[in-house]
């Protein structure tokens, strides 16, 4: 499923029209259509739907809903919140075949008291704005959609809930309030921003026919990385298979007030699926961590003050990964430890305070050729890249890509969604997890299990993807199965990733 940009949508849709000959209006009939099926799915013939619609094209898809639910035998009425002359082309079209049907229709400029006409409806269908947004809503929309958000009805919003932008990067604006969101032909964008995410209440997407030939012609792919993605790339084990076949992890880092980090992320690795695990770190973080990952080997790296001492002793030799920066702290005498692994010429992945290190010699990622893999949360992402994290927050999408393709290197912007993005830019959102993982140690847990994933039979794009997958589906299903948001602890989501791949 792609995720899109206003920009790309119109593209999509023009290709479609243009190249393919498809007719407009075929299109807004076929959006229509799918969408007042899963209407219908949703509500019962006693109630009561008002049809919300505006002047471009999403009104024309509210008019198509319109017409497919009172042809159904539902209770609809159709509220035009512009003037009929701003109605035009296949909204137009599709206007008079609605009203030949017999269907009603009121004008919102004509309704004396619009709190009391809406409370006399169950369901409201927003069709009034779509992709087509400019800026701030005006009057009458804004003060309309204010008192819809007032409403206790069931809301359901027709591709976007009207008001919203459909690219990330708008701090402040009036949208409505969806229970749901029936998306057309891709998910926009700002179904992955946090400050917008939740106007869309629960969101369903539904293919109205647009050829594949239309979403290959972007320019870059950025999708949602869903169980169908995993479960086609997800590498198959073969009953010859030896642990050597899985791969030989190295993990380093540790410091005296964090060794249980590099804990979490050596026994992640291991339940996730890595052949071996070594863990290089202090002799006092050895003794600790020990008999939490009884299946790890370990080497003792020098310490000065608790912390990783330069580490040019440790050899990298015979690994197939490396995982660096995992609770070692920020003392200056473990910086050089970083530089050491990037010379190692296996794939690098770079976590917590080792990105802080990186950010004070990012010259490193440069003269490297393996894969380099950086895993930050957004306040890391923004410390990399000179910003506020409230500047990451509000364009996460833009910002990874900036880095990677910058920098040649593979991100993982670490949130509530997750987006995984490649060195040339491609990018994909994770779906799986839930509040329950916004705890310490999680991403400790993450990095273990991408370690495992980029060391099995798949592309470390798709091995990214799919570590992600599985941490956050771990989470899911031990909230379904056996507990809370709560008192989920990253430990916990550790043991859950067998769940998951029995599950999947
Ligand atoms: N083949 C197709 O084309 C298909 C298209 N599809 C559908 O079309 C939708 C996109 O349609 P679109 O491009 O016509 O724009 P749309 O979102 O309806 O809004 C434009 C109207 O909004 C108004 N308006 C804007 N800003 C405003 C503001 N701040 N405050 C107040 N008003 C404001 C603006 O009014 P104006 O500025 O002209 O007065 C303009 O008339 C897309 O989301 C999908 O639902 C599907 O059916 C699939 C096939
Ligand atoms: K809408």
């Amino acid at each position: 499923m792609y995720i899109v940009t206003a920009k790309e949508m119109y593209d999509i849709d023009q290709f479609s029209m243009d190249r393919v000959e498809m007719d407009g209006s075929m299109l807004m009939e076929n959006a229509g259509r799918e969408i007042a099926q899963r209407v219908s799915s949703m509500i019962n013939f006693e109630q009561a739907l008002c049809i919300l619609v505006g002047s471009g094209n999403n009104g024309g898809d509210g008019f198509v809903i319109a017409r497919t639910l009172l042809n159904m035998g539902y209770k609809v009425t159709v509220l035009q919140v512009v003037e009929d002359k701003k109605i035009v082309g296949h909204a137009a079209y599709h206007k008079r075949l609605y009203l030949k049907c017999d269907g009603i229709l009121k004008q919102l400029n004509e309704i004396n008291d619009v709190q009391e006409e809406l409370n006399k409806e169950d369901v409201i269908v927003d069709a009034m704005i779509g992709i087509g947004v400019k800026g701030d809503l005006r009057e009458p929309l804004y003060s309309l959609v204010n008192q819809i958000n007032r409403l206790d009805n069931l809301v359901l919003s027709v591709d976007i809930p009207s008001g919203l932008p459909t690219d990330e990067g708008v701090a402040d604006f009036t949208a409505v309030q969806a229970d749901h969101t029936f998306v057309i032909g891709a998910i926009k964008q700002t179904a992955f921003i946090q400050h917008t995410a939740p106007s869309y209440g629960k969101w369903e997407c539904s293919s109205i026919g647009f050829p594949q030939a239309a979403f290959k012609q972007l320019e870059m792919e950025r999708k949602v990385w869903t169980k169908a993605a995993f479960q086609r790339t997800f590498p198959e084990r073969s009953e010859y298979d030896h642990k050597g076949d899985h791969g030989k992890g190295l993990v380093i880092g540790g410091s005296s007030n964090m060794p249980g980090a590099l804990g979490l992320t050596t026994r992640a690795a291991l339940r996730s699926g890595a052949g071996l695990v070594t863990a290089a770190t202090t002799d006092s973080v050895i003794k600790r961590i020990a008999s939490f990952c009884p299946e790890a080997t370990f080497v003792t790296v020098p310490e000065i003050n608790g912390h990783l001492k330069y580490g040019n002793d440790i050899d990298y030799k015979g690994f197939d990964a490396v995982a660096i920066g995992i609770g070692l702290g920020r003392e200056a005498a473990s910086r050089p430890v970083i530089r050491h692994a990037a010379a190692a010429k296996i794939p690098l992945i770079i976590d917590g305070d080792g990105l802080t290190h990186l950010k004070a010699d990012l010259e490193v990622l440069d003269e490297r050729e393996e894969p380099v893999i950086l895993t930050p949360h957004p306040g890391e992402m923004a410390m990399l890249l000179d910003l506020s994290v409230k500047d990451v927050l509000m364009r996460p999408f833009h910002y990874a890509k900036k880095f990677a393709t910058d920098h040649g290197v593979y991100v993982v912007l670490k949130g509530a969604f997750t987006v995984i993005t490649d060195p040339n830019g491609k990018q994909a959102v994770n779906t799986t997890g839930n509040a329950g993982l916004a705890k310490g140690g999680s991403g400790d847990v993450l990095t273990g299990i991408i370690l495992a994933m980029i060391m099995q039979k798949q592309s470390i794009f798709e091995g990214l993807c799919n570590a992600c997958f599985v941490h956050g589906k771990s989470a899911d299903l031990l909230i379904q199965e056996s507990h809370s948001q709560h008192d989920l602890l990253a430990s916990d989501v550790i043991e859950g990733l067998s769940l998951v791949y029995r599950t999947f």
